[in-house]
């Protein structure tokens, strides 16, 4: 007798800055043989390009008018995931502090959300069609963009660990101060959960894992397990 191929699996990871999205992510998504997507990164992605193109970020209405122009594209290879805006390579320059400071009030445009989710579902739906799912992380991925996702985890951590973790990327690169990362990091958390728009929030449905004590492998394997779960109860 055949056996129907296994339904693909969608995962949803929400959660603050620094708690381990990304990197818990990519690394369940090539465990498991799934594709990834960071939304952050298309976020970074507009703002990169509102900025080089001179379009005040202060002003929601005329970042609402530009929102249409370029054409961003993400790579869903966890092993190697691209970005690029208008054909090029923008992952570099996403992650500017001076991006980090914009992208909050530039992802909180109603227009900008309408796109860009509209984007992510497109891919979620493709890699449900072609691969064996999706790994889809950012800030409102289970609660509006993939309300019907099989799993949704959020993830947390204390401020104190997220800073400490954000500083150890940043060392030799830009600034080390402890206490302005922490205090950068709150800010844009409050910004987040605070916009109108589908803000950063935990939905009622997803687990929550909190991070701060956990290696970034304990965190990996917690994950695996919650997906495997979910594959063998759908078998
Ligand atoms: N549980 C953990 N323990 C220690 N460091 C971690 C842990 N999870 C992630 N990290 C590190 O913290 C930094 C931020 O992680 P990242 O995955 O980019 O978080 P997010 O996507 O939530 O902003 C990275 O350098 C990563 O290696
Ligand atoms: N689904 C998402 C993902 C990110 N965003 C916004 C809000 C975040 O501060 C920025 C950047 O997200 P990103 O995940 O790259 O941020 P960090 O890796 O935590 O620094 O994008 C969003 O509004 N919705």
């Amino acid at each position: 007798m055949e056996t129907a191929a296994p339904a693909a699996v969608i995962v949803a990871i929400d959660g603050p800055s620094g708690t381990g999205k990304s990197s818990t992510s990519k690394a369940v998504a090539a465990k498991l043989g799934l594709r990834y997507l960071d939304t952050g990164a298309q976020y970074r992605a507009i703002t990169w390009w509102m900025i080089t193109n001179g379009i005040d970020t202060d002003d929601p209405q005329a970042i609402a008018l530009a929102a249409g122009k370029p054409a961003i594209v993400s790579g869903t290879d966890p092993g190697a995931p691209t970005i690029t805006v208008d054909g090029l390579d923008a992952s570099g320059p996403i992650r500017t502090q001076e991006v980090t400071s914009k992208v909050s009030a530039v992802s909180a445009v109603p227009e900008v959300r309408a796109l860009i989710t509209d984007l992510q579902r497109s891919i979620a739906a493709e890699a449900a069609q072609d691969a064996e799912g999706i790994v889809v992380e950012g800030r409102d991925i289970g609660t509006t963009v993939l309300p019907d996702a099989d799993l949704k985890v959020f993830l947390t951590a204390s401020a104190e660990a997220r800073a400490a973790r954000r500083n150890g990327e940043l060392r030799g690169k830009e600034a080390t101060d402890l206490a302005a990362t922490k205090e950068a990091l709150v800010k844009r958390d409050a910004a987040d959960s605070g916009r109108k728009t589908s803000p950063l929030a935990k939905a009622a449905d997803a687990v929550e894992v909190d991070t701060t004590e956990l290696t970034l492998e304990q965190v990996i394997e917690c994950v695996v397990t919650l997906v495997e779960e979910k594959r063998t109860v759908r078998r």
